[in-house]
């Protein structure tokens, strides 16, 4: 590679010389370039005489952000700051994180996606078509990363993108806005990470009649096809980047649990739609169900959109009843899942494989209403039914808790816990307004999309976000930190628990979930725990001696700080 990190001289050594510097977002420092480094890098005259600080590029650099109109300008924006100094780009966006956060990530990213072939400036990271399967290994070279190079992989197939659904090509964004937010929150090194999309097609018309969109124009390819393109894929990137943790993101259902069932034991990868939003739903029921004082074995859960997220979420769920000491049928028994044609029922047509562990017995709801047009026991009869006091909703389909449902929930229970997961926000199942007003403020809320305090009689409520944003950066860390090979149950349980440590919602109006301001500190905590834990499993390389302090050192030794090197001309 033309530049590398020496770590024994703590610099970056490049061959790069004058404009292919300032093309290289890792290497460019633009006017921040001393006048010694200019000299030495072959930038004199192509950079503006005068030397700023990074103090000074940050506070022109905000400047010019704030000056954009829009919030999708404002992503166009700090995506051009990204493509051309990543430095910079990490220093602004940490300095204002719970600002930025949803302009790069959830929910503006959910319309830079949409947009994706109408704003594009330049290519981001790799693009891989299930059309010519022997170049995956050559576009990943291309790269020039090496074997050692290589923390993380974020990769997509653009099929379930948040809850907006298939966007093909345009969803690279949500791999490069993982991406920051893992080096934003838990100090990734950005060298070392890539963003991948795998486009295999897509099934959205108005994309495949669109001459401008910039993906492949046919359709989503057959199962057939997809699995061997997705086994090429994960055997060479393994091959060539063997530390690497492969992250998935929202693929459409049955893939995301095929690959997720597939490979999890034989491969250091996971999937954060339903391993990470597990995590962090649980992390909020924690804390929401310590505020209720009333123990987790005796709540009631009805969860509302049964897919990846949804049933992720209900393993986990499940998982810690168990752990609490019910048995794994009692445990199931606590969760009624609903989908589109109504809540799971044992014989039901057109189950998904991994939603039928939580069917309910045929018996039980013999009684329960029947809504012809749902084709089966609608939501608002669930609640009615079995009178849940957890309510979390991963279906992407607003609007969905009416205040029908919610103060029959509320009715029956002093403090509901009710969890508004989809994204981006106008797909949020409620907003917390409404939930707040309906419930005269008893309600312990989470939503997946950022959402503004709420007054309701005098109090302040603050909005926990439950979005795995909270869990992913500190898993990613903690597990190359141990140099873990496999992510385990054991790493997203003890995931949940360090998040749920750093809340206390005893206090009125409180958040069930530490803020997204506080996400760079939740994150160390997770990471250790992720590291303990995966030494604890048997999964980690690197044998930690032990000691708390000593696991923390090293999280916080691994993070990268947007400050620029020493650089050297070599
Ligand atoms: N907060 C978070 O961290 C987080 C994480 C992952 C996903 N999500 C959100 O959850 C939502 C779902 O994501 P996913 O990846 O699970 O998608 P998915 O497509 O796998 O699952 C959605 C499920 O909802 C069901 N559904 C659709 N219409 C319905 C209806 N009218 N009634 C009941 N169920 C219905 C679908 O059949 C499907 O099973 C998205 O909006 C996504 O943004 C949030
Ligand atoms: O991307 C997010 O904001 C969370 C989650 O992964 C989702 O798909 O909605
Ligand atoms: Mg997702």
């Amino acid at each position: 590679m033309e530049t590398k990190w020496n770590p024994a001289e703590g610099r970056l050594e490049t061959r790069a010389r004058g404009r292919a510097v300032l093309a290289d977002p890792l290497l460019n420092r633009g006017t921040a370039f001393t006048q010694e480094e200019r000299r030495a890098l072959g930038l004199t005259g192509l950079v503006p005489p005068q030397v700023l600080t990074q103090d000074q590029q940050a506070a022109r650099a905000y400047q010019q952000y704030r000056a954009q109109p829009t919030d999708l300008a404002k992503n166009v924006y700090l995506t051009a700051l990204h493509d051309r100094n990543r430095v910079l780009f990490y220093r602004l966006l940490g300095e204002h994180l719970a600002e930025m956060l949803p302009i790069v990530y959830t929910p503006t990213v959910g319309t830079a996606i949409e947009r994706y072939s109408y704003e594009y400036r330049r290519p981001a990271g790799v693009y891989l078509s299930v059309d010519a399967p022997e170049d995956i290994e050559r576009s990943l070279l291309a790269t020039g990363l090496g074997p050692d190079d290589v923390d993380l992989v974020v990769v997509t197939d653009g099929e379930a993108l948040l809850g907006i659904g298939d966007w093909g090509v345009g969803g690279i964004d949500i791999a490069v806005g993982k991406l920051a937010v893992y080096t934003a929150a838990a100090g990734i090194d950005p060298s070392r990470t890539l963003a991948v999309m795998l486009d295999v097609g897509t099934n959205r018309k108005e994309l495949l009649d669109d001459p401008l969109y910039l993906g492949n124009h046919h359709e989503r390819v057959d199962q057939v096809t997809y699995d061997s393109f997705i086994e090429s894929y994960i055997g060479i990137t393994s091959r060539l980047f063997p530390k690497a943790l492969l992250h998935w993101e929202d693929l459409g259902p049955a893939n995301a649990r095929r690959i997720l069932d597939a490979y999890r034991d034989k491969v250091f990868t996971w999937n954060d739609d339903i391993q990470g939003t597990g995590a962090v739903n649980l992390a909020a029921v924690l804390g929401g169900v310590r505020a209720t004082g009333v123990p987790l074995t005796d709540h009631r859960i009805v969860i509302f959109g049964a897919g990846t997220a949804g049933i992720g979420v209900a393993d986990q769920l499940r998982d810690a009843l168990v752990i609490e000491g019910l048995s794994p049928e009692e445990a199931t028994a606590r969760v009624w899942a609903v989908d589109r044609h109504g809540l799971l029922t044992q014989g039901q047509q057109g189950m998904r494989d991994f939603q039928i562990r939580y069917a309910r017995p045929a018996a039980e709801v013999a009684d329960w209403r029947h809504d012809d047009e749902v084709g089966g026991i609608p939501l608002a009869e669930v609640v009615k039914q079995a009178r849940p006091t957890i309510l979390i909703g991963t279906s992407g389909q607003g609007g969905s808790f009416t205040e029908e449902i919610v103060r029959t929930m509320a009715a029956d229970t002093e403090r509901p816990i009710i969890m508004a997961m989809s994204n981006p926000t106008r797909l949020a199942e409620a907003v917390p307004a409404d939930l707040l007003a309906w419930t005269d403020g008893r309600a312990l809320i989470a939503t997946g999309s950022p959402f503004e305090p709420v007054e309701h009689e005098g109090t302040t409520y603050t909005i926990a976000q439950a979005n795995n944003a909270l869990v992913f950066p500190g898993l990613g860390l903690g597990a190359i930190v141990a140099g873990a090979d496999r992510i385990t149950d054991g790493m997203l349980s003890a995931v949940a628990h360090a998040v749920a440590r750093h809340t206390d919602a005893s206090v009125p109006g409180a958040p069930i979930l530490p803020p997204i301001a506080r996400l760079r500190e939740t994150t160390v905590d997770v990471a250790v725990a992720v590291a303990r834990a995966a030494v604890q499993d048997g999964v980690a390389r690197e044998q930690p001696d032990g000691t708390d302090a000593t696991v923390e050192e090293r999280v916080r030794a691994a993070m990268w700080h947007p400050v620029y090197p020493p650089i050297e001309a070599v």
